[in-house]
C-alpha cells in the first residue's frame, strides 16, 4: 500500500462492484484526507450508494482494495467499521422504539460499552438536537427528526469518518438548513463523505467533490478548481452599465483579454452584460477603465463562475 493510503481516511484503489453481471461500480480509485468534507456526486445511476455501501462494510466489493482509517475494509472489515458512521438513504429505523432506546440498542450493536452507554446516547442527542424529542416512540416524528436519529444512530459509536447518503433528501428548507449546519459542525471533529443531489448544498458545506459518472469517477477536485476546468482556465464578469447594449458590446469586444461580449437585458438606459476572459486573464481593471473613459456609470460587477450546478450538468453529459 501506497504512503497516501496509509495516511488517508479512506483509502479506494480500483474498486469494482457487480450486480449479476452488471458492472455498477467501474473500477475506481479516490482516497479522502482525514478532516476533509468531500461531496459524492453524480446523476441517478451512477454508483453513489453502491461505492457508500462499500466503504460502510455493508457489501464487499467485487476487486479492487479499499481501506478506512488504515484497515482494509474486506481482511480487517470488524476494525474498519469501526472507525465508520453510515447514514442511509432510507434510515432504517425501528419505528415502535423510542429514541433513546434505539440509540442505546444501536450501541450495543455497534460495540459500545454497557458502562458507555448512557454517557454516549446522551452526547449525541445533545449534537444532533434530539433532548426534546428522545423520550417520544420514533415512528410519531417529523421527517426531519427522523433524518437527525438517523444520524445520531450513525454517530453514537464515535466513528472517525461519517458516510453520509442524501442526509437531506425529503426535508423541508428549514430542516436542510439545519442538517446542513450540524454537518458543518460536525466536520470539525469528523472526516465525512457525503452524497446529494441539491447541489448547493455540497457548495456549501464540502470542501472536495468527487463527481462519479456511470460508474467511472468524471473529477475530483475543490469547486473552485472544477470551474475553472469547465470554464477552459478563463473566467467572466457580469456589469451593469448607464449605456445601450450595442455601445457596450464594442467598447469591452476591445479588450484584448475579452474572448466574448453578450448584453442580458437592457432596462431604463441601464444594460447588463456577460464578458467572458480569454483563459487565465482578468479582465476586471479595463472593464472598469472602459467604464471611466466612457463616462458611464456602474451599478454592480461581479465576477462569473460556474456553478457546481454547471460543473456537474457539464461532467456528466452523455
Ligand atoms: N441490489 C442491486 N441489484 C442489481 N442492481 C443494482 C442493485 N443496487 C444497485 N443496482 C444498480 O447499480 C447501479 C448503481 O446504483 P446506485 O444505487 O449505487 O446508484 P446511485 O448513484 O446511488 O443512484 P441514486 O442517485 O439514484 O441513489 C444502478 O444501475 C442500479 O440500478
Amino acid at each position: 500500500m501506497c504512503q497516501d493510503s496509509v495516511l488517508a481516511m479512506i483509502a479506494v484503489e480500483n474498486l469494482t462492484k457487480d450486480y449479476a453481471g452488471f458492472r455498477a461500480v467501474q473500477g475506481i480509485s479516490f482516497s479522502v484526507q482525514k478532516g476533509e468534507i468531500v461531496g459524492f456526486l453524480g446523476p441517478n445511476g451512477a454508483g453513489k450508494t453502491t461505492t457508500m455501501r462499500v466503504l460502510a462494510g455493508y457489501l464487499p466489493p467485487t476487486g479492487g482494495r479499499v481501506s478506512v482509517a488504515g484497515h482494509d475494509i474486506v481482511a480487517e472489515s470488524l476494525e474498519a467499521r469501526r472507525h465508520v458512521g453510515y447514514m442511509p438513504e432510507n434510515v432504517p429505523l425501528y419505528t415502535d422504539l423510542r429514541v433513546n432506546e434505539y440509540l442505546a440498542y444501536r450501541a450495543r450493536l455497534k460495540g459500545v460499552k454497557r458502562s458507555k452507554v448512557k454517557e454516549r446516547v446522551e452526547s449525541v442527542n445533545r449534537l444532533c438536537h434530539l433532548d426534546d424529542v428522545k423520550h417520544k416512540i420514533i415512528g410519531n416524528l417529523s421527517k426531519g427528526y427522523r433524518q437527525r436519529v438517523g444520524l445520531a444512530d450513525a454517530l453514537v459509536h464515535d466513528p472517525d469518518l461519517l458516510i453520509l447518503d442524501e442526509p437531506t433528501i425529503g426535508l423541508d428548507p428549514h430542516q436542510i438548513r439545519a442538517v446542513r449546519d450540524l454537518i458543518r459542525s460536525l466536520g470539525e471533529r469528523h472526516t465525512i463523505l457525503l452524497s446529494s443531489h441539491i447541489l448547493s448544498e455540497v457548495e456549501a458545506v464540502c470542501t472536495r467533490v468527487l463527481i462519479l459518472h456511470r460508474g467511472r469517477i468524471e473529477a475530483a477536485d475543490t469547486p473552485e478548481n472544477l470551474a475553472r476546468l469547465v470554464q477552459g482556465g478563463g473566467a467572466g464578469v457580469r456589469l451593469e452599465v448607464s449605456c445601450r447594449p450595442a455601445e457596450g458590446e464594442r467598447e469591452f469586444a476591445r479588450l484584448p483579454d475579452v474572448e466574448s461580449v453578450h448584453c442580458c437585458s437592457e432596462q431604463e438606459g441601464w444594460s447588463v452584460f456577460e464578458i467572458a476572459s480569454k483563459a487565465g486573464r482578468d479582465i476586471r481593471d479595463g472593464i472598469f477603465s472602459v467604464v471611466q473613459k466612457q463616462n458611464w456609470r456602474l451599478r454592480e460587477m461581479s465576477r462569473l463562475r460556474a456553478s457546481l450546478e454547471d460543473i456537474f450538468v457539464e461532467l456528466t453529459q452523455d
